[in-house]
């Protein structure tokens, strides 16, 4: 049941091969451009690594790091190298900010995180997981040049996707009324 799905929703910290492929990723921005969108700016799009081209992202990441700490310990450089390697697709989600007289950069990000969530709940929905990662990279500069991002685009997430490596984690019991009053 719909329901079900969206109140079980989990992320997947641990991701193996098979990714969505070309058919299930087109279904997946499907899905993400039909996100709420004040004056269908279209403020979001959809970068795909996967393959080798995951090695030469994390050489981005290493070199970024270098360069925020230059004296970065080998084991912390070797994180930053792998990282894109823990799944076999990586969607970065893009933040296209423009200047629009009534909708505000800040509902163009809140837009595109949208998205983000959406793309996750359309890779579950197709069988697949992810999980929504950030991190100094995502607000790197060099990091947003590498990727080939204009002056004015943000990385709103880099969406980590594959198949989920293990079981799913136990869902924490919140209570709506915790999180709801009236006014
Ligand atoms: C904007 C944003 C950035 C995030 N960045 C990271 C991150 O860099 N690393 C990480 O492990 N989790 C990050 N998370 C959290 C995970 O995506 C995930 O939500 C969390 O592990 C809880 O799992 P759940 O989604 O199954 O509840 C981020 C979440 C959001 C909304």
């Amino acid at each position: 049941m719909l329901l079900d799905f969206l109140q079980q929703r989990n992320s997947a910290p641990r991701l193996d091969s098979p990714a969505p492929d070309a058919v299930a990723l087109q279904q997946m921005i499907r899905a993400a451009t039909r996100v709420p969108d004040h004056a269908w700016l279209r403020p979001w799009r959809f970068i795909s690594v996967e393959g080798d081209r995951r090695k030469d992202l994390g050489k981005v990441f290493e070199a970024a790091l270098l360069k925020r700490e230059p004296e970065a310990a080998e084991n912390v450089r070797e994180r930053a190298r792998n990282a894109p390697l823990r799944a076999p697709l990586i969607l970065v989600v893009v933040t296209r900010i423009s200047e629009h007289p009534k909708v505000p950069s800040v509902e163009q990000r809140k837009s595109a995180a949208c998205a983000a969530y959406a793309i996750l709940l359309a890779a579950e929905a197709q069988g697949f997981a992810g999980v929504w990662r950030t991190g100094d990279n995502a607000y790197d500069p060099d990091v947003m040049a590498a990727l080939g991002l204009n002056e004015d685009e943000e990385i709103a997430a880099f969406i980590y996707l594959g198949t989920r490596d293990g079981r799913s984690k136990a869902i924490p019991e919140l209570s709506p009324e915790d999180f709801h009053s009236r006014w």
